[in-house]
């Protein structure tokens, strides 16, 4: 449904290459997660997709159309079928939730205020918000400015949602409301979901299927499923960090550090002439 054909996406005249040769395709109704270091190119591509960022090459498909076929006017009419959420949610600060999400449908040409109004209150129910329609961005905690940046993407009837590191913002018992809200609307709707995202949370929790970008290209590919199978064995370090355990430190660890004397312990720092007055002195002058 989603077909990418050769995508490259260079910047400073070519200088920079954010998005190197791609091509990938995501299935139809599924949930589908791009992963990778910062820089790794992730957000480009996932702009690429709507065409927010025009490839400098290449073929965008979605839904069986070329995008990077259509005129200006076209693809206006055919990014109402592809909603889109942002790390910072991207709320009109003056405008209440339900305003805010009245605004992607004036943009997709729905002139009767009153239906416009009709079909944001609906959206904002679907995310348990219509009860906040009349508040503003500030008045609102992050996770819930999430939920009616869904709302506004979801009032033009997608049948695609882009995800650009949609929880970054969010502490670890929102995330999981709004990952919930994504895969409910993801089951419920049928919407085939793209998700940017450095949180390898995100991805395990999510995804069925996950790509790993570096430098701008796709250096591994695995579905959910496999992560979870004992004889999977990934190549790359993201691959390897989604099977393992998560973070794990060696407290306690003994002579793995060269420390110079001036970093070194109380009975160093005298062998070194260095004494805790001195250090007092030095860092007071800094101060001032
Ligand atoms: N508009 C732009 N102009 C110039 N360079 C850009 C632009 N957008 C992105 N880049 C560069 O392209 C490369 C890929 O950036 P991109 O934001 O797509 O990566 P990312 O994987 O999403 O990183 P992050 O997780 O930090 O957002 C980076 O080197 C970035 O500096």
């Amino acid at each position: 449904m989603i077909s990418l054909r050769h995508v490259t996406t260079t910047f400073k005249g070519g200088d920079i290459t954010a998005v190197d040769d791609v091509s990938l395709d995501v299935r139809r109704g599924s949930i589908h997660g791009i992963i990778g270091f910062s820089g790794a190119g992730k957000s480009t591509l996932l702009r690429n997709i709507n065409l927010l960022e025009r490839p400098t090459s290449g073929e965008v498909w979605v839904d069986g159309e070329e995008l990077t076929g259509l005129s200006a006017e076209q693809l206006r009419q055919r990014r109402h079928q592809i909603g889109m959420i942002f790390q910072g949610f991207n709320l009109v600060n003056n405008h209440t939730a339900v305003a805010n999400v009245e605004l992607s449908l004036t943009f997709a040409g729905v002139t009767n205020r009153r239906e416009r109004r009709r079909r944001a209150l609906e959206a904002l129910e679907l995310v348990d918000l219509a009860d906040r329609a009349k508040a503003y961005p500030a008045q609102l905690s992050g996770g819930q400015k999430q939920r009616v940046a869904i709302a506004r993407a979801l009032a033009t009837k997608p049948n695609v949602l882009l995800c650009d590191e949609p929880t970054s913002a969010l502490d670890p018992f929102t995330t999981a409301t709004v990952l919930q809200y994504l895969a409910d609307i993801n089951a419920q709707l049928g919407i085939t979901i793209v998700v940017v995202t450095h949180e390898m949370e995100v991805i395990k929790a999510l995804a069925d299927d996950v790509t790993v970008m570096e430098s701008g290209a796709i250096v591994e590919q695995f579905t959910t499923e496999q992560l979870r199978s004992d004889s999977f064995r990934p190549h790359t370090a993201i691959g390897s960090y989604l099977i393992s355990e998560g973070i794990s430190v060696d407290k306690g660890r003994t002579g793995t550090l060269e420390v110079p004397a001036t970093l070194a312990t109380h009975e160093d720092v005298d062998a070194a002439s260095v004494t805790a007055d001195d250090a007092a002195t030095t860092l007071q002058k800094v101060g001032n």
